[in-house]
This record gives C-alpha cells, sequence and structure tokens, in this order.
C-alpha cells in the first residue's frame, strides 16, 4: 500500500468510547500490519468478552477507510464485539441496471481494493462478499450471526431510499438497530431540501445560499488504524432461499458470455467463500477501459492534483480541453462515484493548497464556479435537485423538465411504467440517427470520437459530453434526452443517478440552462483546442491520414484528398447523417415553440398527451417541420443561384 498524505489533519476528534477500540487516525499514519502471532478471531473473543455489539457495516458506493463519517460513526458504537464490512451482490443491480463491462470491472477492483485494506488493519478481516438480495442477507445474518447493528453511509437518491427503506423495515421487525449517516455530498442533500422548504436547488446560486448558511463542510474524517475482529464466519447456504432470484430482463443481456456463476450460492466458491466475484463469475466479457479502480488508485490520482499548486489553484473548467488525448480535468469522477476517495479530502486538500499558493504570492486564482470548488458544488446542487423531484431522470412525471415533443421520449403503459424492452419507435429516421450517434458513424469525426471513446474507456471530458449531448438533443438530432441518459447510464465509469439526467437536462436546454439558441459547431468547437484532429486520430482511425484542414469535416474533402488519405467518405467512413445547419436552425425554432407553450413534464396536458399535439400543431403553424424547411431552403437557393453544398464549402474556406 502507498503511504497517502492526509490533505489535512482532521479538526473532528472522533470519541472512541467502544470496546475494543478500534483506532482512528489520520490516513497519513500508515496502518500497522497485524503481527503474525494474532490469535484466531474466535479465540480472541473468548478472551475479549467485554463487549455486546455485533455490527454489520454495509458497504455500497464508499469503498474506501479514509474520510469515511459512516465507518466512523459504526467504530463508534458502544461495545463492538464483532464487526463484518460487507458487500451484497445485489440481482436487482446485476440485471435490471445498464452498467457497462468498464462500470463492472471498476468495481470489482475496488472492491478487491478495499479488501486488501480491511486485511491490512486486521489479519482476520476482509470485505465480506455476499451474493443476492440485500433483504433476504441481511435476515439470514441477523438471526445466524446474532447481529445487533446495522450501519451504513446513508444516500439521498431515490434509488438507495427505495432500498434502504426495506432494510430499515427488516431491522425494526427483527429489532436491530440502524445506523445511517450521510458522507457523499458535501452536505447532506436531505438537509440541504429541508433548509429549502422541500424544494429542488435549481442554480448554483440557490444551493450556495442555503448552504451557506448552514454549518460548514467537514473537515476529513480519520482512518481507522485498526479494526475489531469479525465474528463466526460460518453460514450454512441450505439453499432455503433462492438468493440471485430475478424475474426482470436482463437489461445487460448483450455483454454476456451466456454462462454466469455468482448467484450459484450465497458465499460463493467453496475454496474462496465471501470472495469479490470475478467478471467471469458475473457472466460477462473483459472490460476495454485503461481507468483503473481502487482507493489507493483513487488517492495516487488525487495526490497527483494536489501536488501542483498551479494546476489546483488557476483549475478553470472551460478553458480544459475536451481533445486532450490525457485528460485535462482531474479524472477523478469514477474514484467519487463508487467512493474511493472522500469528498472532503478532495475539498479541503484544494483549500490547503489555494490558500498556500496565496501566501506564497500566487496569480491567477480561479473563481467559482469555474474553479474545483465550483465543480463539486454542482455535484452536490443535481444530488439536491434529484433527492426532491420525482422521476427526475425522465421527462413524464418530471415536474422542472421543459416539455419539449422529442422524437423517440419512452412510452409508457397504462399504469405509468415504462415499456420495456422498447418497442423499436415508428420514427425510422430518428431511429437511424440515434443508432449512428450512440455507435460513433455519424459522419462527424468530433461527435464520433467522442462516443466512441466513452465506449472504449467509459469517460470523456466533459465538453466533449456537452458536444455529444447537444448534438443528440437540442443541437441537430431532436432525440429525447432519456436515450442519450440511457447511453451514459450504461457505458460511463462515473455514472451518478443525480448527475446523469440533470446534466442531460442542462444540455437538452430542459432544466437548469435556457439558452437553447446557444449550440456547440461540430467542427468549430473542437478547432478551438485542437487544430490537428489527435482525439479523431485516434478513435476514428480510418481518418489518420486526412491533413488537419479536413480532419473535422473529411466529407468536404476533394476526392482527391480522400484517396491519398486511402479513406473514401461514404463507403470507409459515413457521409454526414444530417445537414448539420439546417437541422440546427430547426431544432432551434422548436426548442422556441416548445418555451412559448411552456409545459412541463408533470402538466396534465402532458401526462394525457395533449401537450405533444399542441406543440406539432405550432411547428406546423410556424413552419417548423422538414418538409417546410426544405421547401423553403430550396426557394432560397434558387434566388440565390446556390447549390446544394455551396454553403458548407464557403463556411469551411471562411
Ligand atoms: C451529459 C452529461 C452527463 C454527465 N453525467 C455524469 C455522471 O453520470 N456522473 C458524474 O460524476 N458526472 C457527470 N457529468 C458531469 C461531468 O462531466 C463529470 O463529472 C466530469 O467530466 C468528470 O471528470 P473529472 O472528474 O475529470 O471532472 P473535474 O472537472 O476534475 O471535476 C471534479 C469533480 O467535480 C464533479 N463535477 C464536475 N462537473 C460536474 C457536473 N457538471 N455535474 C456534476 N458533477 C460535476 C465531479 O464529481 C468531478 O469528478 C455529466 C456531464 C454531462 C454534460
Amino acid at each position: 500500500m502507498t503511504a497517502l498524505k492526509s490533505p489535512k489533519t482532521p479538526k473532528k476528534e472522533v470519541p472512541l468510547t467502544s470496546l475494543p477500540k478500534p483506532d482512528l487516525s489520520p490516513r497519513s499514519s500508515k496502518a500497522p500490519k497485524p503481527s503474525s502471532s494474532s490469535k484466531h478471531p474466535r479465540e480472541t473473543q473468548e478472551k475479549k468478552k467485554t463487549g455486546k455489539a455485533r455490527v454489520l457495516y454495509w458497504h455500497r458506493t464508499d469503498l474506501r477507510l479514509t474520510d469515511s463519517p459512516a465507518l466512523c460513526k459504526a467504530l463508534e458504537i458502544e461495545g463492538i464485539e464483532s464487526f463484518w464490512p460487507i458487500w451484497c451482490f445485489d440481482p436487482e443491480y446485476v440485471y435490471k441496471h445498464r452498467v457497462g463491462l468498464n462500470r463492472w470491472n471498476f468495481l470489482l477492483e475496488s472492491m478487491e481494493d478495499v479488501s486488501q485494506e480491511y486485511k491490512s488493519l486486521n489479519e482476520h478481516q476482509k470485505l465480506w462478499v455476499f451474493r443476492g438480495r440485500p433483504e433476504l442477507i441481511f435476515r439470514k445474518l441477523i438471526k445466524d450471526w446474532k447481529v445487533t447493528h446495522i450501519a451504513w453511509e446513508k444516500d439521498s437518491n431515490a434509488y438507495s431510499k427505495v432500498r434502504d427503506e426495506k432494510i430499515i423495515a427488516l431491522a425494526n421487525e427483527l429489532g436491530v438497530e440502524v445506523v445511517a449517516t450521510p458522507g457523499r455530498h458535501l452536505y447532506d442533500p436531505d438537509e440541504v431540501i429541508k433548509a429549502n422548504k422541500g424544494k429542488p436547488t435549481m442554480t448554483l446560486h440557490q444551493w450556495q445560499g442555503i448552504t451557506s448558511k448552514m454549518k460548514g463542510i467537514d473537515q476529513p474524517y480519520p482512518t481507522p488504524a485498526s479494526l475489531p475482529d469479525p465474528g463466526p464466519s460460518d453460514l450454512e447456504d441450505h439453499h432455503e432461499e433462492q438468493w440471485g432470484k430475478y424475474e426482470g430482463i436482463d437489461l445487460n443481456a448483450d455483454v454476456r458470455t451466456g454462462k454466469d456463476t455468482c448467484f450459484d450460492s450465497l458465499t460463493g466458491p467453496s475454496d474462496n467463500p465471501f470472495s469479490v466475484p470475478t467478471m467471469d463469475q458475473l457472466g460477462f466479457q473483459p472490460a476495454t477501459t485503461t481507468i483503473h479502480g481502487g482507493t489507493n488508485e483513487g488517492h495516487r490520482r488525487l495526490d497527483l492534483f494536489l501536488s501542483d499548486p498551479e494546476k489546483v489553484s488557476t483549475f478553470s473548467k472551460p478553458h480544459t480541453a475536451p481533445t486532450a488525448l490525457e485528460p485535462s480535468t482531474t479524472l477523478l469522477s469514477p474514484y467519487i462515484k463508487f467512493g474511493c476517495i472522500g469528498l472532503r479530502e478532495l475539498w479541503w486538500g484544494c483549500k490547503d493548497v489555494v490558500e498556500k499558493w496565496r501566501k506564497n504570492g500566487g496569480k491567477g486564482e480561479t473563481k467559482e464556479p469555474e474553479n474545483m470548488f465550483g465543480q463539486l458544488e454542482f455535484r452536490d446542487m443535481y444530488a439536491c435537485a434529484e433527492a426532491a423531484v420525482p422521476h427526475f431522470e425522465r421527462i413524464r412525471g418530471n415536474s422542472v423538465c421543459k416539455y419539449v415533443a422529442w422524437a423517440l421520449q419512452n412510452q409508457y403503459d397504462d399504469n405509468g411504467n415504462e415499456i420495456l424492452p422498447r418497442p423499436r419507435d415508428e420514427d425510422e429516421e430518428a431511429e437511424k440517427r440515434f443508432e449512428a450517434w450512440r455507435e460513433g458513424r455519424t459522419g462527424f469525426p468530433w461527435i464520433d470520437a467522442c462516443m466512441r471513446q466513452l465506449k472504449h474507456e467509459g469517460w470523456i471530458h466533459h465538453l466533449a459530453r456537452h458536444s455529444v449531448a447537444c448534438f443528440l438533443t437540442r443541437g441537430q438530432c431532436y432525440i429525447s434526452w432519456e436515450r442519450g441518459m440511457e447511453v451514459f447510464d450504461e457505458w460511463l465509469i462515473d455514472w451518478d443517478p443525480a448527475s446523469n439526467p440533470g446534466n442531460w437536462m442542462w444540455l437538452s436546454a430542459s432544466a437548469f440552462y435556457s439558452q437553447y439558441f446557444r449550440v456547440y459547431g461540430l467542427v468549430s468547437w473542437p478547432q478551438k483546442t485542437d487544430k490537428t484532429g489527435a482525439l479523431v486520430r485516434k478513435y476514428c482511425p480510418e481518418l489518420k491520414d486526412f491533413p488537419d484542414k479536413y480532419i473535422y469535416a473529411p466529407h468536404l474533402a476533394p476526392a482527391a484528398v480522400q484517396e491519398k488519405a486511402n479513406c473514401i467518405i461514404g463507403k470507409d467512413y459515413p457521409s454526414p447523417i444530417l445537414d448539420e445547419h439546417v437541422e440546427k436552425d430547426l431544432c432551434i425554432a422548436r426548442l422556441k415553440d416548445a418555451y412559448h407553450l411552456n409545459y412541463h413534464g408533470n402538466d396534465e396536458d402532458v401526462l394525457n398527451g395533449t401537450a405533444e399535439k399542441k406543440l406539432k400543431e405550432l411547428h406546423e403553424a410556424n413552419g417548423h417541420t422538414h418538409t417546410q424547411k426544405a421547401e423553403e431552403d430550396e426557394k432560397k437557393r434558387k434566388r440565390s443561384g446556390e447549390g446544394a453544398l455551396d454553403k458548407f464549402i464557403k463556411r469551411e474556406k471562411k
């Protein structure tokens, strides 16, 4: 294990009242290795019958030991006799959520890493991994292991709340104490929403106003330097329950190998019980990403960022480069998503560095929202919106989402449930555009490179996310943001239930942002940070020999240039699927209509279909349909004596 600096000495003293006493110290003090003469846990327990609490610490998206308020709170429980850090591999997650191979891989690596961290504190410890539905597992463990407390890091998003409620109900039924502690955000979203009178925070300014009246952000919490022993680990599995039973559709079927053994038994293979499953056991093919999970890798990246005071102090998100081959931002999002690093470590680490930089006369310090603090605040702002808005992840029923008559919107049955698997939409053209976008073959190299990078790596730069999301929705394709979000749900390693829908609503000008007329250019935008098209050459290798001049618009290259580059557009690389400028104008016009009618996802007219009808009528009346637009363009061209492609070439020459 690498010795890591603590960003700041914690000011918070954690009272250590429990017996045996876990040692909580800052991460910088490397955990002592257990001596080779350590006794077997059961033997040790015989001698120390001092305590009576038997605690399960349930890891979810907090795969770290550092800066964990929830873990600290769990270790403070009075009189701990046995302590098991556990993980439940839930079939609902494995089958019901779209999760790409890169995120699976990252998760398993992070679980393995945290398990090793536990081992380094106490040789009898590890991450105890179970395979099955948490409510069944907890029932069994409470009975068989005589558990008295269940502790976890509380999250406020809709997914977690449903899961938490089940376990809380079970604990109440069986007389077990629950210790759920927030820690995934700078401020507990539930508290912020309460302070905002139950309303979501829809601007950063609003979030800042509310939190400025709350207690300041906690300092990083200390890392345990020792850990109580686990209790007995025998657990009879008579297959009395179908631990991994799942009857819905397997949304990850397309990335499976056809054989999955993860849920064959509650505790995993008999020769390695409670172990972290492998990709193979989960039935998955290998991942493709170069981004690796783990609290150690997360801290290495964090330390690297903090070791550059100028970079930290002058960080300005709009000035980072989406075209860079090496990430020009921190690439900490996957580690934040899986809780491999603590948020307070990053926040106070940056505060410390910036303060020193200032004292040393550093110049050019950036301010919120573009600096690092602003980035983390945006994350909290979305969490406080998601937790307060039912159906935040879709249009229908979502009170903050403007209604636009997008193509390929989610379909619902009479009971309001989404129809899955999704029937192919009647709008063939939109389906084709969507597939081309997803697969990175739109004929616009910047979009295609970003989408191919996303699929391959599970991460792309924030402004690359802007580009592809804008293109798919209000920029050119006029396709529902729900469809784009779903692809991100699957492919992003850093997928977050608040940040993903929140940012998709932002980019489609459905909420948080309203300047729908500002659209990213498919050539001009990437050219701002890289005229050579390095990212395109990497992810669209068929274009690698095009001269810089045509790298973002190879369809404009003369035939001789295409031949020389060994890539004929329309044969070796697709022709553009649409006319960038015509579609942009149409999209802006339709968004203007939608803003005029100003419907939201929970309006009665949206729920009963009237809004869509009214909007389409308005588009028709205003001349905002493809046919009307084509006729109008044709007339204009005839008047000016222009050929169909002339304007592209002129634009290119400018
Ligand atoms: C359409 C779209 C979808 C997105 N989906 C997600 C998602 O599912 N999960 C996710 O973590 N981020 C999402 N983002 C936000 C942002 O793109 C990523 O957080 C960022 O690119 C991660 O890279 P980084 O760690 O290098 O970021 P940095 O610039 O180094 O920022 C540091 C941290 O700040 C937070 N952050 C920065 N910008 C945002 C933002 N706009 N919204 C929320 N948090 C932010 C992240 O935790 C990030 O790790 C999305 C953005 C867009 C446009």
